[in-house]
């Protein structure tokens, strides 16, 4: 596309002409290029930094006679017309459209042991993401814990109930854990990645190896640890909730989990106290993961 005023046509000299020259200062008018001057035995093109050549050839015979735009001197020109140049020297417009397009919804699974903090890297996360990040809200046929919202923390449902909804299909994943029942519900993914939110799940190690099987790479893994087994026994004693066979249980279990780190793509230590670093470590893992240029979308 010509844009007249903004783009000068000029022509193969024997002797370039250099910024200051007339041809480059000057803008014609007209679209209309006119002939070449004919060709007089001068000095050779000088390699000078202040000298430009940003000219066509002339037609040798047969050829077709196509002179190229030139750029206006940057310093004179203003910048529509510098863009307007560019445009017809490359010969199409330029789009505004973005270059990359919006990312898919981006699983996050987080796993580690009991106690470690998955709830609490959680809370966090959903304060700062807002709705760009839905936490899925497990089904549980465990008791209700002083504190815990239903339909918040998690929907608890009778033993029966959540054996139903296993039947119908309706869960993307489910485990038995500590004689309970924890389920993902399928309805809430699709819905929320239908949306554009990410979506958070929250699953025991058991629940991570399934989930690992069955969305491969299109999830990614984040395996929560406390900074040392003394760490984890203590936040978990001073949580409140286990009874002494349920601690056994818990710590017992804790120890032979976190040998499966090495199949998950992110580790992230949730130190005492420093809660605040551990959910901002799983936010740059996750601005990352968004920002890949390849990744299988889930299938759910
Ligand atoms: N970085 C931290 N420093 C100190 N205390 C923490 C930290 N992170 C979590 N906690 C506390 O540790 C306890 C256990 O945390 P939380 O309940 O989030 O663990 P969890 O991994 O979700 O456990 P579970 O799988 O058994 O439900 C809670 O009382 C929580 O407030």
């Amino acid at each position: 596309m010509f844009r007249g005023l903004s783009v000068s046509f000029s022509f193969s000299f024997s002797r370039a002409p250099t910024l200051s020259s007339p041809l480059f200062l000057h803008r014609q008018p007209s679209a209309i290029p006119r002939r070449p001057p004919v060709r007089r035995k001068s000095k050779p093109f000088s390699s000078s930094s202040t000298q430009v050549r940003c000219f066509s050839t002339t037609p040798k015979m047969g050829e077709t006679w196509n002179p190229k735009p030139t750029i206006p001197v940057i310093e004179k020109a203003t910048k529509p017309e510098l863009f307007r140049a560019l445009e017809s020297a490359l010969g199409s417009s330029f789009s505004g459209d973005p270059i990359a397009p919006p990312p898919n919804p981006l699983i996050i699974v987080i796993s580690g042991p009991s106690g470690v903090g998955k709830d609490a890297v959680i809370g966090k996360l959903r304060d700062s993401r807002g709705e760009n990040l839905h936490f899925v809200v497990t089904a549980t046929s465990r008791p209700m814990r002083p504190g815990e919202v239903h339909g918040k923390d998690y929907y608890f449902v009778s033993k029966e109930e959540f054996l139903n909804m296993k039947e119908r299909n309706e869960l993307l994943e489910y485990a038995l854990v500590y004689g309970d029942y924890k389920g993902i519900p399928k309805s809430q993914i699709r819905e929320f990645m239908g949306r554009g939110c990410d979506i958070v799940l929250r699953v025991d190690i058991q629940g991570a190896h399934t989930l690992r099987k069955k969305l491969k790479d299109s999830a990614v893994f984040i395996f929560l640890v406390a900074e040392s087994e003394t760490k984890l026994v203590e936040r978990l004693i001073g949580r409140k909730t286990e009874s002494k066979e349920d601690l056994l249980v818990r710590i017992a279990t804790a120890r032979e989990e976190v040998r499966h780190v090495k199949s998950f793509d992110y580790v992230v230590v949730n130190a005492e106290g420093k809660l605040d670093e551990a959910v901002k470590l799983v936010e740059s893992i996750i601005d990352a993961e968004k920002a890949r240029v390849r990744r299988k979308c889930a299938a759910i």
